[in-house]
């Protein structure tokens, strides 16, 4: 039987600390849409109600074409039951940055939270990103919105 699955891209990845190999992110499920990041600690990380930390991955991803870009995104049981998400909403990896995955790690909940070392912390999706080019204009051809937006639609 043939494998119809679409090729994934390779990326190349540095381990910036040798704990790492034993953590390296995967797909959970063959149809998981992102590979979990985990917190690259030296021991527990009390964060207090509001507080946010910077929390290293050990990880850095070169993605490599500008088609390509990498989002890092919350957990949503963290996120849910903990209030532990992050304090850039959400993260833009661009193609050419080299540099470790950090994570924005926001307690925006009402208790203290302890994030564990090496623990799940939020998810790294590989998405398809296409680049504009912007020519100036000074009418655009006419269309059915128009202008209107911020629920303008479906009013008479
Ligand atoms: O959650 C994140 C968000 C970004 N980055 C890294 C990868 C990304 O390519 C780079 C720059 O991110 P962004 O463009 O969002 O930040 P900026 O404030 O615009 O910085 P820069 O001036 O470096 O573009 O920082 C992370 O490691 N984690
Ligand atoms: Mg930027």
């Amino acid at each position: 039987m043939s494998d119809s699955r679409p090729q994934r891209p390779r990326l190349a990845v540095k381990l910036l600390d040798e704990r790492l190999r034993d953590f390296m992110p995967r797909y959970a499920t063959l149809g998981s849409a992102g590979m979990d990041l985990r917190a690259l600690l030296d021991e527990p990380l009390v964060l207090e109600p509001g507080q946010c930390e910077l929390v290293r991955t050990g990880l850095a991803i070169h993605i490599g074409d500008p088609g390509l870009a990498g989002l890092i995104l919350p957990r949503s049981g963290l996120g849910h039951k903990h209030g532990i998400v992050l304090g850039n909403l959400v993260g833009l990896i661009d193609s050419d940055y080299q540099g470790e995955l950090m994570i924005s790690t926001w307690n925006r909940g009402t208790d203290t939270f302890v994030l564990e070392p090496f623990e799940r912390l939020a998810q790294y999706v590989l998405v398809p990103v296409v680049q504009a080019e912007l020519e100036v204009v000074d009418e655009f051809e006419a269309s059915l919105r128009g202008e209107g937006g911020f629920g303008s639609s479906g009013r008479h």
